[in-house]
C-alpha cells in the first residue's frame, strides 16, 4: 500500500511554534512538491513526519504504523530520506555510499551479493553514474553528488522518498536530470515528497503542490488549482505572470 498519513502535526521549539496543525497524505504514484519561503517550517515538518524530530501533537503514520515508534531500520525500509545536501568530506567511494541503501535489508555492505548487488547495479544504471562508481565522494561536483544520493535511495528500494531541496545549488540542466530521476522513480509506482524553491520546476513535475507559510499548510492541490499569481504574492511576496505552464516571476513587492 505505502501511504504516509500526517494528521494535525504540530512542532514546537521551546515556546516557538515551527509547524502548526499540518495534515496531508502521500501515496504511491504521487510526486508532491512542498513549497514555501525560507523559514516557513518545511524542513521541520519533514523531520517530524519521519519521526526524526519530536512532534508536540498530531501523528505521522506509514501504512497505519506510527513513524515515531518504528525502529530506524524498519522506517528505512518504508521511506527514504534525503536531507538538505551538504558537501561530503568522506573519502568513501561512490559505490560504498550507494551500498548504504542496502543496510536496512541486512546486507553485508563490504561484500554485496544476490538481490543486494542487483539493486545497487540497477540504481547505478538508472542514475547514469556508471563512470563514477570508483570515484571518491569528496571529488564529485554538486550535480554528480545529487545523482549519487538518488542512486542510494533507489538502491534501498523503498516505496516512498522524502527529499529536502534535492536540486538546490544545481545548474538548470542538472536540476532537470535529478527531477527526471525522481519522476521515473515515482512512475515505477513509488511516491515522493520534495521541498523545492523553483516554482516552475515544481509545476512541471509535481502531481500536487503543498504550500506552507508561517508554520501552516495553506493550500494543497495540483498546480492547475493552487498555483496562481495571487498565491505567489501571498506566499512569497513576489509579483508574477502565469499563463498556462509559462510562469514568470517579475519581482519582489
Ligand atoms: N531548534 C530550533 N529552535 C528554534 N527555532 C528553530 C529550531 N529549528 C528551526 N527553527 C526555526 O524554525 C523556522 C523554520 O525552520 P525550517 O528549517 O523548518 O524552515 P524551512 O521552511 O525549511 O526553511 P528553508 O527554506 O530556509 O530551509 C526557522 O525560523 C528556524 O530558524
Amino acid at each position: 500500500m505505502a501511504k504516509l498519513q500526517v494528521s494535525n502535526l504540530c512542532v514546537q521549539a521551546g515556546s516557538t511554534c515551527l509547524v502548526q496543525d499540518a495534515s496531508f497524505s502521500l501515496k504511491r504514484g504521487e510526486l508532491i512538491a512542498l513549497l514555501g519561503p525560507n523559514g516557513a517550517g518545511k524542513s521541520s515538518l519533514l523531520r517530524a513526519c519521519l519521526g526524526l524530530r519530536k512532534a508536540s501533537s498530531g501523528s505521522s503514520t506509514i501504512d497505519g504504523q506510527d513513524l515515531t515508534r518504528l525502529p530506524p531500520i524498519e522506517r528505512a525500509k518504508h521511506i527514504a530520506y534525503l536531507p538538505q545536501m551538504t558537501p561530503l568530506a568522506w573519502p568513501n567511494t561512490v559505490k560504498d555510499v550507494i551500498a548504504l541503501g542496502r543496510f536496512s535489508h541486512g546486507a553485508n555492505l563490504s561484500k554485496l551479493t544476490g538481490k543486494d548487488a542487483d539493486a545497487v547495479s540497477s540504481a547505478i544504471i538508472k542514475s547514469d553514474i556508471e563512470h563514477l562508481t570508483q570515484r571518491r565522494m569528496d571529488t564529485l561536483s554538486g550535480g554528480e553528488l545529487a545523482r549519487v544520493h538518488c542512486a542510494r535511495v533507489f538502491a534501498s528500494e523503498t516505496p516512498l522518498l522524502i527529499a529536502d531541496e534535492p536540486v538546490a545549488a544545481l545548474d538548470p540542466r542538472h536540476q532537470f536530470r535529478v527531477m527526471d530521476l525522481i519522476k521515473n522513480y515515482v512512475d515505477q509506482d513509488n511516491g515522493a515528497l520534495i521541498v523545492l524553491h523553483d516554482i516552475a520546476l515544481a509545476a512541471k513535475y509535481a502531481t500536487r503542490l503543498i504550500w506552507m507559510k508561517d508554520t501552516k499548510i495553506i493550500a494543497d492541490g495540483p498546480a492547475s488549482q493552487t498555483l496562481t499569481e495571487q498565491r505567489l504574492m501571498d506566499v512569497y511576496g513576489v509579483r508574477s505572470k502565469i499563463n498556462g505552464s509559462d510562469i514568470q516571476i517579475l519581482g519582489a513587492t
